[in-house]
């Protein structure tokens, strides 16, 4: 397996231009696709999840072009649900592109097997199941109860009113939010529970609104939809930048001497992570935020103790930035680590021992006590990105590291090691 040593190094500088958003760039491609009129977006992200979204258009018919090295996409909408009778998708490990489709093939009349990586099949999805099927759709499990590959014979979603679980993955209320206007009636959507990783539901009401259709947001705990609305291109459409991308910059220069400024993500941002900055400044760095851009300087770093569970991915990126705090750092309120990538409070903990530092795994928070020195280590990276990325600032302490497997990052970030590399020093 193919692995890189990088540091140890001393100084982070310079301003970089993050790729476009993950999340932005699945939700605007699906609701490019079934919207009426044709949309041109620019500063899509060229990743692996995005590619796994645009492969399965591909599938189901739909016509596009990529352009600029697959950063600009010019879809013919459908005006509708899609029209493709049958379908085999492969998602690889793209939650943003299964959890969203699932719910998207419903609206229309065809037969449907979706499936991915093995890891996705050990995701869960079937609190989103279980609310399309009460919608009158037939969905079942074609492997195991409540996991990937599914199959669906789909006929339409009934209006009405239903419940959807919101403690495992706020995807799926998004899934279930992007199809809900094309449904035959007005859709009442119940959240039963807590629900995890809020801001993404942000996202996914604003992207709405960009292609025309409002929802009646009651307080994250009922969202009403009309019913039988076509979604209407906004002709161009940018995406963001990747806020969760942007926080190994800005974590690297406020850990080393040096100023970073990233840019394409800022404080207009409708992305949640964007919030890393703050727990940033509330740690000791040196934040300054414009409107999209966001600047981050060397502060003395103290430990924080936080419920992270609207920042779940950037959080990885605290984990590893708690080595160069002053105290430990908790990081709470994150089980739902547990179903992304890998599990990631089981890998977290797995890989941070190995520098030497005491870190203790809890059921939903993880506790990180830095060390003086830390000792080399060979980080394995179980095929997630964010573990690649954020054990990268472990190359601003006293020693290298070795990140196994970094190609990885290209599920959502394929130039990362050659953007890290072109700010250190
Ligand atoms: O809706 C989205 O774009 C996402 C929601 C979050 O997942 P959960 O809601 O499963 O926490 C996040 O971790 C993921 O990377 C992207
Ligand atoms: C959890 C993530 O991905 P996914 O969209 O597959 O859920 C992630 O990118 O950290």
């Amino acid at each position: 397996m193919h692995s890189l040593t990088i540091g140890p190094f001393t100084k982070a500088n310079g301003d970089i231009q993050i790729p476009g958003s993950k999340s932005l760039s699945n939700r605007i491609l699906l609701l490019a696709t079934l919207a009426k009129g044709t949309t041109k977006i620019t500063n899509l992200l060229d990743s692996d999840d995005i590619k796994r979204m645009l492969e399965s258009l591909t599938k189901l018919g739909v016509n596009y072009q990529l352009e600029d090295q697959g950063t600009t996409c010019v879809i013919e909408g459908l005006g509708g649900p899609i029209q493709a009778d049958h379908g085999d998708l492969f998602l690889g490990n793209a939650g943003t592109a299964m959890r969203p489709l699932t719910a998207a093939l419903c609206l229309g009349q065809g037969e449907y097997y979706l499936h991915g990586e093995p890891r996705m099949h050990e995701r869960p999805i079937g609190d989103l199941v279980d609310a399309l099927s009460s919608l009158g759709v037939n969905i079942c499990y074609e492997g195991e109860t409540n996991y990937p590959p599914l199959r669906i014979k789909s006929n339409g979603l009934s209006g009405g009113e239903v419940s959807i679980k919101g403690n495992i993955s706020s995807q799926f209320l998004t899934a279930i939010l992007m199809s809900a206007p094309m449904a035959q009636g007005d859709l009442t959507i119940k959240v039963e529970g807590e629900l995890v990783s809020k801001p993404y539901i942000d996202i996914t009401l604003h992207t709405m609104k960009q292609f025309g259709v409002e929802v009646d947001n009651q307080d994250y705990q009922a969202f009403v939809v009309k019913g039988q609305q076509t979604y209407q291109s906004p002709g161009e459409i940018m995406v963001e930048g990747d806020a969760s991308s942007a926080s190994y910059f800005l974590a690297a220069a406020a850990i080393a001497g040096g100023k970073i400024k990233v840019h394409g993500v800022g404080s207009d941002s409708v992305q949640g992570d964007v919030k890393f900055a703050d727990v940033l400044a509330q740690m000791g760095a040196k934040i300054t935020y414009g409107p999209t851009w966001i600047e981050a300087e060397r502060g003395q770093l103290n430990g924080v103790d936080l419920d992270m569970n609207h920042i779940p991915d950037a959080a990885m990126t605290i984990a590893t930035t708690a080595l160069f705090a002053q105290g430990p750092t908790t990081i709470r309120n994150i089980y739902n680590w547990r179903v992304k990538e890998t599990d990631r409070l089981y890998a977290m903990a797995t890989e941070l021992k190995k520098l030497g530092v005491d870190v203790i795994e809890g059921e939903d928070f993880i506790k990180v006590t830095p060390a003086t020195t830390l000792q080399h280590a060979a980080i394995d990276t179980y095929n997630d990105h964010r573990i690649a990325m954020c054990f990268s600032l472990v190359a601003f302490s006293n020693t290298a590291v070795t990140i196994n497997d970094p190609g990885c990052t290209s599920k959502t970030f394929p130039t990362y090691f050659d953007l890290f590399n072109s700010v250190v020093r």
